[in-house]
């Protein structure tokens, strides 16, 4: 564990591709000002960034399959460790993907208050994100890459959230309303933990 993350306060926002976990965390950002941190921008911003290892994990990316598990932990920690001194709390998006990820952090940086699981039936995510697509220059943004990131979603995450239920501190909030009314219910979970 790391000792400048130790008293941090952690909170896992998971769900499906498309849906709403970054509006969502957005919006959490402006009302409560939590550092906000997806581990799919975080890949995008080193694809951007031209670099050997951006070229390998946009292969990866483009196939709607996970990255390594290091590599994603590793960018995250580090992004976290940035911002140590100012932050009131951290929203960790799209991770973990697996349980194994959800073990790992835990291991070297420290464990979740709550996990907000934000949940879309898959039409509804699929609808999202092919509209997304159409301006978000997301190369997964596309029909085939969306039905293996769906497929992935199920097999892989989803026991995630069951993991830590047993823990009893999933919160699962309903995302097929209007992002405000989704919002409320997101704002409830977190001052719950207040
Ligand atoms: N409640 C909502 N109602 C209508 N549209 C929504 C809602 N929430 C989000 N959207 C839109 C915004 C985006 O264009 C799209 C996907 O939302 P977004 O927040 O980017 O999803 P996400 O972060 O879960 O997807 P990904 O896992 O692909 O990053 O749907
Ligand atoms: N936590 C993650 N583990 C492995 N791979 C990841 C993780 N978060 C994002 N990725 C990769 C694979 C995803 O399809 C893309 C886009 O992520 P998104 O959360 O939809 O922005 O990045
Ligand atoms: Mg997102």
């Amino acid at each position: 564990m790391s000792d400048k993350l130790k008293n941090a306060k952690i909170i896992f926002v998971v769900g499906g591709p498309g849906s709403g976990k970054g509006t969502q965390c957005e919006k959490v950002v402006a009302k409560y000002g939590y550092t906000h941190l997806s581990s799919g921008d975080l890949l995008r911003a080193e694809v951007a960034s031209g670099s050997e290892r951006g070229k390998q994990l946009s292969a990866i990316m483009q196939k709607g399959e996970l990255v390594p598990l290091d590599t994603v932990l590793d960018m995250i920690k580090e992004a976290m460790i940035a911002k140590a001194d100012v932050s009131k709390g951290y929203l960790i998006d799209g991770y973990p993907r697996e349980v194994k990820q959800g073990e790992e952090f835990e291991k070297k940086i420290g464990a979740p208050s709550l996990l907000l699981y934000i949940d879309a039936k898959s039409e509804t995510m699929v609808k999202r994100l092919m509209k997304r697509g159409e301006t978000s220059g997301r190369a997964d943004d596309n029909e085939e890459t969306i039905k293996k990131r769906l497929d992935l979603y199920y097999k892989a995450t989803e026991p995630v959230i069951a993991f830590y239920q047993g823990r009893g501190i999933v919160r699962k909030i309903d995302s097929e309303g209007s992002v405000d009314d989704v919002f409320s219910n997101v704002a409830k979970a977190i001052d719950s933990l207040k």
